[in-house]
């Protein structure tokens, strides 16, 4: 069994809620992320790969255009912006095109942060 693994990176801005730091977090502010996304599987005897770096690259393009440079809040079916909604709204994009999806990580390396959603 075979895992590959692509990254992409977005620039976006959004508000949040907060318990805590609730002032600074509803106004407007922006973040650099990045989504890791692996799917596994066996490589194709005549071609040698699991999937072709580049249509994978061009199926993550599809998701990554939805979020760079967007405001989060207004991305339909997001719901709250957190990192934890990233990932799976990033999963439901992909998973009808990505056979063998595995996990989706999300960055946000400026804080030394990361999530991981393995699906429902
Ligand atoms: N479980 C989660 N917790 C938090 C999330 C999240 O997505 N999941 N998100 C946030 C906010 O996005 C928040 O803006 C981050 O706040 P904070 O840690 O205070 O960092 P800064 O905004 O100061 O980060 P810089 O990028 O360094 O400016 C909070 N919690
Ligand atoms: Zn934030």
């Amino acid at each position: 069994m075979w895992e590959l693994t692509k990254s992409f990176r977005f620039d976006a801005a959004h508000t949040l809620k907060r318990s805590i730091d609730a002032e600074s977090s509803k106004r407007i502010h922006g973040h650099s992320y990045r989504a890791e996304v692996t799917l596994r599987g066996e490589p194709d005897p005549e071609t040698g790969m699991v999937v072709d770096f580049g249509l994978l690259e061009r199926t993550l393009a599809q998701a990554r255009d939805g979020l760079d440079h967007h405001m989060l809040d207004d991305v339909p079916d997001l719901g709250p912006a957190t990192m934890e909604n990233l990932a799976a709204w990033i999963w439901r994009r992909l998973a009808p095109a990505t056979k063998g999806l595995v996990k989706v990580t999300v960055y946000r390396d400026s804080n030394d942060e990361s999530v991981t959603y393995r699906g429902p």
